[in-house]
């Protein structure tokens, strides 16, 4: 299969060694470029047919118009990018129009997805003992771009889910400058060093404290998870992430 990388950073590079590791070609590296002109130029030299799927791990404010292109070229895409979902709807709504495919996950990692699945099971525990505080903790990098971190997002929705009293997150900072923030999930946001990532939910009461973590060794996780999705999406059309890859 031919792969075009839309971003050629650290999840890029980590990205193009297993696809070729697992016998696909690169189509093309797409890194950034001073104009954004400059950069749809080298796409637009690419034909549609070379194409098979795009991987798309850039940056917060690039994420949106790589995948609008791709989406008008008709290419798959499968987005790694985190720090734009405010704007998802919108994309979502441009590939069913096109009838194109789309698939976005925050963490791509089969161990972080089993992790969303533990998080709400101890959510749904957590459910009758409000006596306990909900709160995480994430430990990025300090090269990433976003806070709270995709994952860290994605582990608040996870909650909210089960916690009727918790309807929405805010990031540590803000929480303590809230009139009330007994309504929001905390998250911390830690840059530290080289983490490839770390995540922590944390319940405590007076009496004790209950934590799940999830600790990324390196990146292959993401980027393994980034290359079968891309396998998986070829020929499909729809929107989709990581439940429809895994099985519900
Ligand atoms: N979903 C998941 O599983 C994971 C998601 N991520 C997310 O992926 C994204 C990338 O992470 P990472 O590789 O670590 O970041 P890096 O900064 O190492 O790489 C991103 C690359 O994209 C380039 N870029 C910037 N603008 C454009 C553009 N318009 N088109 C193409 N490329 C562009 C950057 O260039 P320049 O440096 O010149 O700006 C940089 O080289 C982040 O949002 C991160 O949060 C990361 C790991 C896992
Ligand atoms: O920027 C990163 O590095 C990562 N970003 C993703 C996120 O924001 O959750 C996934 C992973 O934690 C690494």
């Amino acid at each position: 299969m031919n792969i075009l990388l839309l971003g050629y950073g650290k999840m890029g590079k980590t990205i193009e060694q297993i696809a070729l590791d697992r016998g696909h070609q690169i189509a093309g590296r797409i890194d950034r470029m001073a104009d954004p002109g400059v950069n749809h130029t080298d796409l637009d030299q690419l034909s549609t047919e070379s194409v098979d799927a795009v991987i798309e791990f850039s940056s917060p404010e690039s994420a949106v118009e790589n995948i609008t292109y791709c989406l008008e070229r008709g290419w798959p895409v499968v987005c790694g990018t985190t720090g734009w979902l405010s704007e998802r709807a919108s994309v979502e709504e441009l590939c069913r129009e096109k009838k194109g495919a789309f698939f976005y996950a925050s963490n791509y990692s089969i161990g972080v997805n089993l992790f969303f699945r533990l998080n709400k099971t101890l959510a749904q525990f957590m459910r009758n003992y409000p006596s306990y505080h909900v709160s995480m903790t994430e430990i990025h990098h300090t090269e990433k771009k976003d806070a709270p971190s995709g994952t860290a997002i994605t582990l608040a929705e996870g909650v909210m889910e089960h916690l009727p009293n918790k309807r929405r997150w805010v990031g540590k900072e803000t929480a303590g400058s809230l009139v009330d923030s007994t309504d929001a999930v905390e998250i911390e946001s830690l840059r530290e060093g080289t983490v490839p990532g770390t995540h922590t939910v944390r319940y405590e009461s007076d009496i004790d404290r209950i934590e799940i973590s999830h600790v990324a060794h390196s990146r292959q996780g993401f980027a393994l998870g980034a290359v079968v999705a891309a396998e998986w999406i070829v020929g499909r059309q729809g929107v989709f992430g990581m439940d429809d890859l895994l099985g519900e």
